[in-house]
């Protein structure tokens, strides 16, 4: 192990070949077995070893990832040896120093310099394990809508069957909670669904699409902030949360530091509204040629218009030396992540139940659910915010460089001016292949 007691003595590399230990010989024999020596050995261990190539010894890795997930060494049945292992959270900043091993890597935690390396699973295995733990999701699902139709549980004699839940217990199904709590949210947004919006807006890619990749480790490199191109702030979050008034609140605190993209639409400008102004006026066929080419960041139709914002007004802004800052739907995330764009993802999460309607309330919050602005929220809407939260942050929480939580405004807007501050003047993690 890097940095462990034979790493430190100098003495054994990467490469040797060990053929005697205490005067055993050990050739031929399995890691396994010379363990086994190890552990009835008492007092000085002497090796007898055949050096490998002193100029083909192994050189530490510089590569540094942050963690999508969760790893617990003491609960993993897989890894060789718990007290090797290096238990970390997702969004933790990971020194790869060898990936010689094809299953476990071996790593420290950013900034413990002085710490020996552990073992943690390799990109490979953690996604053998994502796709093993899928597969056997899906077939308990399966399981259980066949039990149910046969336990004759549809419309039989008011019994409740549910998915079996102690699955979740399974180190291999850690998300199937989650998992399930989103089929159960999908099945009742049907319900909720009879909001209308003033614009709807469609992206050009799936959530489907976006669950089907697999989040184990992203290599990452410290952004150093850059005055003449500041980094636009996307704010993310179920509808409803507070984006927009968060967005209008700091624009107005600073008109000449923020500014926000004029969308585009087909439709024909309004007495009194001016091209460029509250829209970016344009013919119909111009617009769906632009979508089609990917050229808009979220795009929808509304009362037989399009609307969209599109990426170049984006850009635009970057290169003038303003902030932009945008709300645009979470499906558009993926088309924003890339090296042009380098956005800073502020999550805006709604607070619990209680406090989301308490203060919602207090302030006389308008609806956006409904199409006039003009009644307050619901308790069908305020769940509907924290249905979509769940399953925003199912999908997308390993993008987020921050989360803000949306309970007071003034601690929100405060919150959001700071992350915006260490923005500009500090050094931040950022996807490596974006200085590539
Ligand atoms: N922390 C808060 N406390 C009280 N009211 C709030 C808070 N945050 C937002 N609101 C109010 O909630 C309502 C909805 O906010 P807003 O329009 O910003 O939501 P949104 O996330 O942009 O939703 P949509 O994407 O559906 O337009 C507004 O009336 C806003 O003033």
């Amino acid at each position: 192990m890097h940095g462990g007691a034979a790493d430190r003595s100098g003495l054994i590399n990467v490469g040797d070949e060990v053929c005697e230990v205490n005067g055993i010989n050990v050739e031929g024999k399995s890691p396994a077995d010379v363990l086994q020596i190890l552990q009835h050995s008492e007092g000085t261990i002497t090796f007898k070893l055949i050096p490998a190539d002193p100029k083909g010894g192994a050189r530490e890795s510089k590569m540094k990832v942050r963690a999508y997930f969760d790893f617990n060494t003491d609960v993993d049945p897989y890894i060789p040896c718990k007290e090797a292992g290096l238990s970390f959270t997702k969004g933790e900043i990971l020194h790869i120093v060898s990936q010689d091993d094809p299953y476990w890597w071996q790593a420290r935690k950013e900034g413990d310099r002085n710490m020996r390396a552990g073992l943690i699973p390799s990109k490979a295995l953690q996604e053998r394990k994502i796709i093993h733990e899928r597969l056997s999701m899906a077939d308990q699902k399966k399981k259980w809508v066949l039990d149910t139709i046969n336990g004759g549980c549809i419309g039989g004699g008011g019994m409740t069957c549910l998915p079996d839940r102690s699955l979740a217990k399974d180190p291999l199904c850690g998300s199937l909670a989650a998992l399930n709590d989103l089929g159960e949210d999908m099945a009742s947004e049907c319900s909720v669904r009879t909001r209308v919006k003033k614009v709807i807006y469609d992206a050009a890619e799936s959530d489907d699409y976006d669950r089907e990749d697999i989040a184990t480790y992203e290599e990452v490199v410290k952004l150093y902030p850059r005055p003449e191109l500041p980094r636009p702030i996307v704010l993310v979050g179920p509808p409803g949360v507070g984006r927009n008034e968060l967005k209008r609140r700091i624009m107005e605190l600073n008109p000449d530091k923020y500014h926000t993209p004029v969308p585009h639409t087909s439709r024909s400008p309004r007495p009194g509204e001016v091209n460029g102004k509250e829209y970016n006026f344009v013919p119909r066929e111009l617009m769906e040629e632009q979508i089609a080419r990917g050229e808009f960041l979220e795009f929808g139709e509304y009362k037989g218009n399009l609307y969209g914002t599109s990426l170049e007004s984006v850009k635009s802004i970057i290169r003038s030396g303003l902030t932009c800052i945008i709300n645009p739907h979470y499906q558009a995330l993926k088309m924003l992540r890339n090296p042009d764009i380098k956005p800073y993802i502020v999550y805006i999460k709604p607070p619990v139940f209680d406090i989301l309607k308490s203060t919602r309330n207090a302030a006389f919050a308008m609806s956006t659910f409904d199409e006039t602005n003009s009644r307050g929220f619901t308790d069908d809407e305020f769940n509907e915010i924290l249905r979509s939260s769940k399953r925003i942050e199912f999908l997308y929480d390993h993008w987020f460089d921050e989360i803000i939580v949306n309970d007071d405004f003034k601690s929100a807007l405060e919150q959001l001016l700071e992350a915006d501050h260490k923005l500009k003047t500090e050094p931040l993690w950022a996807p490596a292949a974006w200085l590539q």
